[in-house]
């Protein structure tokens, strides 16, 4: 399907793409790694104006066709492409419309709002290169301005919220360029709560009002039909097609990318669980947001948390864990293996394992290959003591990577090459190798593509029915919708709702996170 065969949805601020033209094009794009072929004669055409979303499963290739844009790596020989009808060499020079916000933000979170966007865009300097602050500080809220957006310019990034920190690397990469070209957006949302997507959502729209192309890359498929005017679909390194999204529903498009049928609005089958015994007790849990939560799950329940950002909802999960930091207070217990009660700042030692939502500073060691960060955990069981059995540590990381289908060139691959989606599997499998009783899970399927958190969301019910007690908390509601028995809302650091989740429905769900009347 060209460029010219689509029409963009009515109602939408972008021009038909026939009418307004391509603004980048690529053609008969490759990238081959050792061992990997990660695209394979990919084309893509971003039309002027419009949000164009790249979706498709966990190493299909998106990262890398945004590296190769990027001129991060270099391309196969072959490759075609222009940007507002100018040749450039993709994969060697980037030229000047085309702007990135890469996963990580690429932000000094110890330096400010003013300081970060100067970094990038240069200090307004005077005689003898003295730095102009008022002039800065002018130019900075300048800056700022066009996203609608009250942030202390002068407060760390650490301090702001995470939207606040998308908004300010969205700012600083449009800096010194007003108009034409594209705004490459990798997944901004991945761990935005509800409030936050929604906000950056707008910011999003106002880039596309000042004629700006945006390229989206997310998993988050009701963000795609909100937002996005057309979708170019990649499987296995190849494109699928690229297809106007109003053509399309949720299903449809998890089909394409997958390659086969897929229910997006997947519920696990899990029993509600009230006659078994209560393994999991936690009485006023305190922390830098959390204000006194008590609470207990059963074996077999698959206990969800809600909230919106600032109500605790994910700093629970590392409280309960033992890793809530000094603010953390509260007491835990695990009856199912004594009636002790532990202050939650020595809960390490309950060894409940942890699925951080941060998988790049707190899931992954970088250094480390494949099997060596699955089977981090599980080395006391492998072997007699003090002596490690290279065999049964081969045959748990073969084991695991194959139940959570992992796509890496094999256990002995450095970890770093995995795509995003395959590492947060690595991190869930390494907790799940130990055998467990009690799982804590925070935003389990970040950046997870849709197959495969079905097949997480099943491995996990499956794992509940056998007895684990799981206390999952996340940003995606989806998440909660799949699997939770019972969700716990939180507000302002309390629990102010419990939800039973049968028959349960997102806009339910939604309110009751809001605070909204039911
Ligand atoms: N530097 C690298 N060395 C070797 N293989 C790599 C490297 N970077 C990516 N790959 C491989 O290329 C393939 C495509 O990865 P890529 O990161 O582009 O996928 P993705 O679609 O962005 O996935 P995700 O949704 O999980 O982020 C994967 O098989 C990945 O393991």
């Amino acid at each position: 399907m060209s460029v010219s065969e689509n029409v963009v949805g009515a109602g939408r601020t972008s021009l038909a793409p026939a009418q307004t033209g391509a603004v980048l094009r690529v053609e008969g794009l490759s990238k081959t790694f050792p061992g990997t072929r990660a695209l394979d004669d990919v084309s893509i055409e971003i039309a002027r104006g419009e949000i164009h979303a790249l979706m498709g499963q966990n190493g299909s290739g998106k990262s890398t066709l945004i590296k190769l844009l990027a001129a991060y790596h270099s391309a196969d020989p072959g490759a075609t492409a222009e940007m507002d009808g100018a040749a450039f060499e993709i994969g060697k020079t980037v030229p000047h419309g085309l702007r990135f916000v890469h996963q990580d933000l690429g932000l000094i979170l110890e330096l400010s709002a003013q300081d970060n966007l100067a970094l990038r865009g240069g200090f307004a300097r005077g005689f003898g290169g003295r730095v102009l602050w008022r002039q800065q500080e002018a130019e900075t809220r300048r800056i700022l301005a066009a996203f609608d957006v009250d942030l202390d310019i002068h407060r760390p990034l650490a301090a702001a919220t995470p939207v606040e920190r998308t908004v300010v690397a969205i700012a600083a990469a449009l800096q010194g360029w007003d108009g034409d070209g594209v705004l490459v957006l990798d997944e901004p949302t991945a761990v935005l709560p509800h409030d936050e997507v929604q906000r950056l959502f707008d910011v999003v729209t106002q880039v596309r009002k000042r004629g700006t192309s945006v390229l989206y890359v997310s998993h988050r498929m009701d963000e795609i039909f909100t937002l996005a005017d057309r979708v170019t679909v990649l499987r296995g390194g190849r494109r699928v097609g690229t297809y106007d999204i109003d053509g399309l529903d949720s299903r449809a498009l998890a089909t394409l990318m997958v390659g086969n049928d897929v229910d997006p609005d997947f519920r696990a089958d899990v029993v509600v669980r009230t006659d078994t015994s209560v393994t999991l007790e936690a009485r006023d849990v305190r922390g830098k947001w959390l204000r006194g939560v008590t609470l207990e799950a059963r074996a077999g329940e698959i206990l969800g948390i809600a909230g919106l950002a600032g109500a605790g909802t994910l700093e629970l999960p590392y409280v309960l864990a033992g890793q809530g930091g000094p603010l953390a207070s509260g007491e835990i217990r695990l009856p199912g293996r004594s009636e002790q009660w532990h202050d939650v700042r020595h809960a390490g030692q309950l060894g409940i394992p942890l699925v951080p939502s941060d998988r790049q500073t707190e899931g992954v060691i970088a250094e480390f290959t494949v099997g060596e960060n699955l089977s981090l955990s599980s080395l006391r069981g492998l072997g007699r003591p003090g002596h490690l059995s290279g065999g049964q540590e081969r045959s748990l990381v073969e084991q695991w990577s194959e139940r959570l289908d992992v796509v890496a060139a094999g256990p002995s691959a450095p970890i770093s090459t995995l795509s995003g989606g395959n590492q947060q599997k690595v991190v869930l499998a390494r907790c799940l190798a130990i055998s467990p009783d009690v799982l804590v899970l925070c935003e389990p399927t970040a950046g997870v593509d849709i197959g495969t958190r079905v097949a997480i969301y099943q491995i996990i019910a499956d794992l509940a029915a056998a007895g684990l007690t799981v206390i999952v908390a996340s940003s995606d509601e989806g998440d909660l919708l799949a699997l939770a028995t019972r969700i716990l809302v939180l507000r302002h650091g309390v629990v102010a709702e419990e939800l039973a989740a049968a028959g349960l429905t997102k806009n339910e769900l939604i309110r009751a996170i809001e605070g909204a009347e039911q």
